[in-house]
């Protein structure tokens, strides 16, 4: 792109008629640091879109993002990444990916949050200190019902910094005296159970219940607005440029401390 000052950070949304990449384009657009120069739709040609590209946001659907990744980290470009549907398997690929490329020199980041909402992030971090501290935790997460994977990515991310703080601290698993109806009980996401709600008017919902004898806590966090999200995600667009290598979650780019 010519005309456009040095430090303008170029952007593509991917999946922009998405009900988030409406939004990422608006708030791109708004943004007076950012250009949004492609709008990269189901069926186009991506490799084709990048030309002049810094950073591309990815918001499409779960089957593709890992393709629509290495594609951007071929081009050399960016990527922060809000789609879900991302396995321990799925980030090492892209992982090993990004180290072979960055033996040849390359210096992409690739950046994926399963939540860029302040809140979710807080809830994530709270609980994950939390969990060590009380005999059983559980997860619910709530959701506009057109949403196609369950249980969310912020659920898992939850579950998962949860075990693996319960590990660390030799925390033993929740007690669950469950005999029958375990379809009753959630996912088991590592130890964890997570329940999935889905209701017209709901938009992105998390709880976190833990418990002791005589007590409990209940970590919540809405986004009634996709709005919500909007931080987070130009935060990740600015600082992906300057991280090499794959970052999980924006937890890590926020100080949180
Ligand atoms: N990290 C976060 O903070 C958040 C993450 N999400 C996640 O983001 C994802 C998208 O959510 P949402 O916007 O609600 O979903 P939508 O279904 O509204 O949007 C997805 C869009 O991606 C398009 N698409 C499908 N394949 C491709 C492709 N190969 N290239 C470009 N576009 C494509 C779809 O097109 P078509 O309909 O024509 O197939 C659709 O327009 C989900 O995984 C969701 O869980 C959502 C909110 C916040
Ligand atoms: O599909 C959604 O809407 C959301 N998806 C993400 C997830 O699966 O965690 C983030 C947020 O919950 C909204």
């Amino acid at each position: 792109m010519t005309g456009q000052p040095s430090q303008t950070i170029r952007v593509a949304v991917l999946g922009a008629d998405g009900r988030m990449g409406r939004a990422v384009c608006a708030a791109v657009d708004a943004a007076p640091d950012l250009d949004l120069v492609a709008q990269v739709r189901a069926g186009d040609d991506l490799a084709a879109s990048l030309d002049g590209v810094d950073v591309a946001v990815d918001f499409t659907v779960p089957s593709v993002t890992e393709a629509n990744v290495r594609t951007l980290v071929d081009a050399g470009v960016h990527a922060v990444v809000g789609t879900t549907g991302w396995t321990d398997e799925s980030r090492g690929r892209i992982s090993d990916h990004l180290a072979a490329r960055a033996d040849h020199g390359s210096e992409v980041g690739v950046l994926i949050a399963p939540n860029f909402g302040l809140s979710a992030v807080l809830a994530m971090t709270f609980a994950a200190k939390a969990a060590r501290f009380f005999e059983s935790v559980e997860v619910v997460e709530l959701h506009h019902p057109d949403k196609i994977d369950a249980p969310s990515g912020t659920a898992r991310h939850t579950a998962t910094a949860i075990a693996a703080a319960r590990r660390e601290a030799g925390v033993a698993p929740s007690p669950d005296a469950t005999e029958t109806g375990l379809d009753a009980r959630g996912a088991d996401v590592d130890g964890v159970r997570v329940h999935a709600v889905r209701l017209r008017g709901l938009v992105a919902h998390e709880e976190i219940l833990l418990g002791n004898e005589g007590e409990q806590l209940v970590i919540r966090q809405d986004s009634f607005d996709r709005k919500s999200f909007m931080p987070g995600v130009l935060l990740a667009i600015r600082e992906v440029v300057s991280r090499p290598g794959l970052t999980v979650g924006l937890e890590n780019v926020l100080d949180l401390s």
